[in-house]
């Protein structure tokens, strides 16, 4: 399913074959179930609760840590200055823009500092942050770009596909919007393009290990999306 002679008899039957599309493709039906999660529809129209909201954003803190952290790797292990202007332009609106969202959601719904210090998290959550880190310190380049591909890619079909309550809390509304904006959809499709490109040049062991993480986040993604769900 995820060799390179795979993605090859895939592409054969295509007029205009592009290794995301196969990716995407062979990542479902976690793909689908995570870009039409109904977390999303809830928050979009106004039907999370605040302390829900707060409650998903904190394990979402969970993941943005480590999640910064393997951007500063793909920053180190690219192999070009033009790769690292990018996703250096990345790290620095992560870093403040949407930092600020996270700390002001903390605030405005009153989680305690106490939770903020030492977030309990779940077990879904503790199992991405494991894989965020994993791959940040054992994977190559086209393996850093296909976890940034899936996490950037849900997010904005996600984004793109919601529909927004009149009223919707200003912080809900935020954080749609750092994930629907046109800065951020060049960057998912700069990101897809550079890993079209990278796997070109693996050799057929690297390459069905960029195929495997990238099913591997993308179960993770929905994973944790359902744990984070209230019920
Ligand atoms: C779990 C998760 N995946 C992707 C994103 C987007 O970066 C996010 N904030 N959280």
């Amino acid at each position: 399913m995820t060799t390179r002679a795979d993605w090859n008899a895939w592409a054969a039957g295509r007029e205009t074959p592009r290794l995301t599309d196969w990716l995407r493709e062979i990542s479902e039906p976690d793909w689908s179930a995570t870009v039409t999660h109904p977390l999303f529809d809830a928050l979009a129209e106004g039907r999370l609760p605040g302390a829900d909201f707060a409650a998903y954003m904190l394990q979402d803190y969970g993941f943005v840590d480590p999640f910064t952290a393997l951007i500063g790797h793909a920053i180190g292990r690219a192999p070009s200055m033009d790769d690292r202007v990018v996703l250096g332009q990345f790290m620095g609106m992560l870093t403040s823009d949407e930092n600020r969202t996270f700390q002001r959601t903390f605030e405005a719904f009153e989680v305690p500092a106490a939770r903020r210090e030492a977030p309990d998290y779940l077990p879904e959550t503790l199992a991405f942050r494991a894989l965020l880190r994993d791959t940040g310190d054992r994977g190559d380049y086209a393996e850093l770009l296909a976890v940034l591909v899936v996490t950037e890619w849900v997010y904005l079909e996600w984004a793109l596909r919601v529909t927004r309550a009149e009223g919707l809390h200003p912080l809900m509304g935020e954080w749609i919007d750092l994930h629907d904006n046109p800065a951020f959809q060049d960057f998912v499709a700069w990101l897809r393009r550079r890993l079209d490109e990278e796997a070109e040049g693996l050799d057929d062991v690297a390459f069905t290990r960029m195929a495997e993480r990238f099913r591997d986040t993308v179960a993770k993604e929905r994973a944790f999306h359902d744990a984070v769900m209230p019920r």
